[in-house]
Parts: structure tokens; sequence; C-alpha cells
């Protein structure tokens, strides 16, 4: 990309972990009377407007003159963020954060405050109108900016790429990325790229199976960590999709560059949630090596992916031959780089920032719930079978159309939801209202950090009939879509993506890589476990097993 701002950006709000945010357009002075979308916050009282509470939910029903509680008044976990943080780190519950969510709610309720170090947030998750916090986010959303990596820039003369915009000019360029990755036409479009690398992964571990694994002739069993290969496969499809080339992941001599810059972003995002709390002024003292660690593992993002980016930049130059419409009129698809250098809508430098971003948020996030979706399947055999079922009987109608078989078996996007739902790779979505806003008949100023914290939500057997449960066909898909798709047609049970105009870009890309490759190793493998023991997950910006689950591929 070109600014680490955008891609914590990305990584953080993305992964929507507590990130350290410094919101740009909440002035204060908008603090004074807000509207709300429940309602309008005047003189400490709510001047209720129809609707607002929705008994289906769960929300309490405010009467007509009810005072609207203070902020001050939302439960809490300790008014000092430093003794909080302290305890954080004696007892290493950055690593459980997503418990630690799920024990205080539990504690003290749908709705609380926490402070650590120099953070400080609203919690919350349903049955809470989340509806309020996503209206309230206004027409110009926020890009975080993470201070901390602004000092690194100016320490290490860091200065590779652009920050991508705030405001009104971040969401004029996202609507031109959206075109190239959120449209169905550009679906279309990606769509086979996605399907091939599928395909070969699942060659690939046929022939490793055929190679090195045990059974009967025609019975062939092989139990791996499937992980180093699915994080392999992320980063092949990612690439394939941003620079329409393949970059031979699945080779016998893969690319060591390509397996250090894999490296690279696990470790940045796993250096990154202390850093989050901790003023810029004393990392340098206090979270010295854990700093230089992350700033390191940056620069070999921003290296990689800059070399891999001028690659793609000088190959689609020259194929166009300068500026003819190949790429965007039909001819061959160039990938998400080659469409956007096509349209020329975007300097060269916003085109770097937001592939960078694109591709450095490409992999763990689909790699990481991919290992816990095999893993869930192979645990629930009839599941299994079922969701078999389905994609067989739908690829057999499809007639090699990835896009008709996807669309022929919703338990694979089931599948998907339901993955996301018991292991949200990003534990929380965040965000600042740019108004006052009422929660649970709190009041909650403008550019105040608040956020939904999705795994408490998806186990909450509040919102989700037995919650521990694998249950894809929970998820009914086309009458969701029906009813306005994704997390509003799901009465926000399902926000692993985010909502709105900010919600993740990828995701497109990440459900259709996700489903395909699950398709291809359901038509060619039983999946199996060798112990089907809940798996411990720990969190590192993003949420991941604590030791990568071994799966049994069985030849089918
Ligand atoms: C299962 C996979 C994924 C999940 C669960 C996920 C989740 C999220 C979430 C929750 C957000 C923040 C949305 C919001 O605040 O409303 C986000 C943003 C983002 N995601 Fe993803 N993501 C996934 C895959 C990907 C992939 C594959 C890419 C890149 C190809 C990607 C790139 C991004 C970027 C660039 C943003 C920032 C968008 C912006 O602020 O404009 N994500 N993601």
């Amino acid at each position: 990309m070109w600014s680490v701002s955008a891609h914590l950006a990305m990584c953080i709000r993305v992964q929507g972990m507590s990130g350290s945010s410094y919101p740009l357009l909440c002035a204060a002075s908008q603090r004074a009377m807000c509207m709300s979308a429940a309602g309008t916050v005047v003189g400490g009282k709510v001047e209720g407007r129809k609707g607002a509470a929705k008994e289906s939910t769960g929300v309490k029903k405010r009467g007509v003159n009810e005072r609207v509680r203070s902020f001050e008044e939302i439960p809490h976990t300790g008014r000092s963020g430093w003794a909080n943080l302290v305890k954080f780190w004696r007892e290493d519950r950055f690593r459980t954060l997503h418990k630690h969510m799920e024990r205080t709610f539990n504690t003290l309720g749908p709705i609380y405050r926490e402070r650590l170090g120099t953070q400080s947030s609203v919690n919350i998750m349903l049955p809470i109108d989340i509806s309020e916090l996503f209206r309230s986010e206004g027409l110009h959303p926020q890009r975080m900016t993470l201070e901390p990596w602004a000092t690194h820039r100016e320490t290490r003369q860091h200065s590779k790429g652009v920050f991508l915009k705030n405001g009104v000019e971040w969401r004029t360029d996202r609507l031109l990325l959206n075109k190239e990755v959120m449209m169905s036409s550009s679906v279309r479009r990606f769509l086979p790229l996605l399907d091939e690398v599928a395909r070969d992964f699942s060659r690939m571990l046929q022939a490793r199976v055929e190679k090195k694994g045990q059974g009967k002739e025609g019975r062939l069993s092989l139990t791996i960590d499937p992980s180093p290969d699915l994080f392999r496969f992320a980063l092949e499809a990612s690439c394939h999709v941003l620079y329409g080339e393949r970059i031979g992941l699945f080779s016998s001599s893969p690319s060591q560059e390509s397996q250090k810059f894999i490296w690279a972003v696990e470790k940045m995002l796993a250096t990154t949630p202390p850093l989050l709390y901790l003023p810029p002024r004393l990392l340098h003292r206090i979270g010295s090596p854990l700093w230089i660690q992350h700033a390191t593992a940056w620069d070999h993002i921003f290296s990689h992916a800059e070399a891999r980016i001028q690659r793609g930049y000088q190959r689609i130059s020259s194929s166009q031959g300068g500026r003819s419409k190949a790429g965007a009129e039909g001819g061959q698809y160039t990938g998400v780089l080659g469409q956007l250098m096509e349209r020329g809508q975007l300097s060269l430098d916003l085109i770097k920032a937001n592939i960078t971003e694109l591709m450095a948020g490409g992999v763990d996030t689909t790699a990481v719930p991919l290992q816990f979706a095999l893993f869930e399947l192979g645990r629930n055999p009839e599941v299994q079978e079922r969701v078999r079922q389905q994609v067989r009987a739908s690829w057999a109608q499809a007639g090699g159309d990835p896009q008709k078989a996807l669309q022929g078996a919703p338990l694979l996007k089931g599948t998907i939801k339901e993955t996301l739902r018991l292991y949200p790779v990003g534990i929380t979505v965040q965000r600042y209202p740019v108004r006052d806003i009422v929660l649970q008949n709190y009041h909650v100023p403008a550019g105040t950090m608040v956020q939904a914290c999705l795994y408490p939500l998806g186990r909450s057997e509040e919102v989700f009939k037995d919650p521990k449960r694998f249950e894809p066909g929970r998820w009914d898909v086309s009458r969701e879509e029906r009813g306005g798709g994704g997390a509003e047609g799901a009465g926000f049970r399902s926000l692993a993506f985010g909502f709105g105009a900010r919600q993740c870009v990828g995701r497109r890309i990440a459900e259709n890589e996700m489903q395909l490759l699950l398709m291809h190793i359901l038509l060619n493998f039983r999946l199996s476990l060798p112990s089907a023991q809940d798996i411990s997950t720990k969190y590192t910006l993003i949420l991941q097993p604590e030791t990568p689950p071994r799966i049994t591929f069985s030849k089918l």
C-alpha cells in the first residue's frame, strides 16, 4: 500500500480488534445534542421515536421521557486504564481477549466500558440493538491510523507508499475499489481464477495422499496439519486475483520470499495487540523488542508487496501496450491491479496502497477460518456428509461452472458463516459514532470507540439456539438474502465481515475462495480427526487455534 496506518486500518479494524485508533472526524462539538437512530437526546431524556427499541431483539423498551442514563453509569471493568493494562500484561490476557470479553459480558451484562492503557472502549453485543451503531457511522466513515507506526516511520525513515485517505476522499476511492472486488460483475471475472487455485490445491493434496498416505489401495488416508498449505493457498489465491498471475506456491520449490511474506504477516499480527495500548513515547522504552519485531515485520511486508506490485505493473503495462482497453473490455482478465490501472481513476500511489492492503489482508484472514472449517467438518461427519451431498449434486449440474456450483450449494456458504460465528477471525467490529447515540438507554458521546464483540455474540444462548452445535443449515442463506442479506438480513447476528460502507472490502474474494476450497476438498476427500476435543484458541489480532488442528484426509 503504502502506509501502515492503512494497513493496520485493515488488519486491525478489519480484524476488528480493539485497535488503537484516532478518530479524525468526530469533533467534540458534535457531542452537545445529537440525533441517535433511536431517539434524540435532549436534556438527558429521550424523545422517543417509534420502533426505536425492538422487542424482538430483546432491547429494553424505553418509555417516552424515561431518563437516559449517563455514559459514566455504563458498567465498567475498572477506572484506571493503567492498572487494567498491568493486569492484562501480568495475566497474559491479550492472548485470551475474546474469553475475557465473554466473561465480562456474563458478569456485567451486554454493555460495558473498558479502559486499557491509552485505549477506552464501550463493548456491546446482542441483544443490544447494534443497528444503532451502524446507523450512526455517518456518511464519512473513518479509517483508523496507528500512531506508533507513524513514529516508526519517523524514526526509521521508512517512507514507502502513501497513507490511504479518510472521510469523503476515502469513500470515493473505496467506491472505485468496490467495482473491482465487490460487485457481482467483478466476482464473475475473478471466480474462475480462485477456482483454478482451489482445484490445484486439491490435486496437490491428492498427490500427497497417494504418495504418503496409509491404508488399502483406493482407501488411502493421510493425517496432517494442513495450516502451512492453507496459508500458501490463501496467498496464491489472492495474488492470482490481484495480479492475474500464479506465483507457484504449490510447486516443489515455492518461492522463499513468499514464505517470508507469510511469516511477516503472522509476526506483524502477533506483535500488534500489546502495542496498541501503549503511547508511542513509551514504546521505545518498554515495548522495545516487541516493537522492533513488529516494525521489522512491516518492513518486510512492504518491500515484498512493493516488489510484487512492481513486477505486476511492468508486466501489465507491456501487455496492455500503453492504454489499450483489453482488461476492462472483455480481453484477458489482468487482475485487480490491471483493472485499476486500466481505469486510471486512482493515482498509482493509491493503487499500490490498496493492492498492498489487499495482499496483506488476504492471507491469515482466510487461511485461519479454513483450518476451523476443516476441523468442524471433520468432527461433525453427519454435517460433512450433508454438505457433500449438496455439493456433489450441484457440481454435477453446474457443468464445471464454479459460480453455478456455489449457487447450488448454499450449505457451503452456511459452513463459512457457521465457522465465523464460532471462530470470528476479527473478534470485534468497531465504530466511532459521528454523533451521540443511545445504546441500551445509555448515552454514548460521539467519537467514543464502540465495539460489537463477535466471539461472545456468536456463542450466546440468547442469540443462537444451541450455540455450541456446528450447524451450517441454521443460516438459511436464501431467506436471509431475500431479507436484505448480510448482517442486517440476519438481524446483525452475522457481522464477521463488518457492516455498511466500511465492511470488509475483501469479503467477496474471501467468501468465494473459502467456499471453492471446501467444495473441491469435499468432492475428493472424507475428513476426520485424530481427536474431536474442542480446539483452544488464542487472540493475536486475529482469532486462531492455539495449535493448528491435525486433519485426516481420506481419498474418496
Ligand atoms: C474470512 C475472511 C475475512 C474476514 C472475516 C474479514 C473481516 C473484516 C472486517 C470485520 C473488517 C472491518 C469491517 C468493518 O469495520 O465493518 C474488514 C476490513 C477489511 N478487510 Fe477483511 N476480512 C476477511 C478477509 C479479507 C480478505 C481476503 C481481504 C483482502 C483480499 C481483506 C481485506 C480487508 C480490507 C482491505 C479491509 C479494510 C476495508 C476498509 O476499511 O475500507 N479481508 N475485514
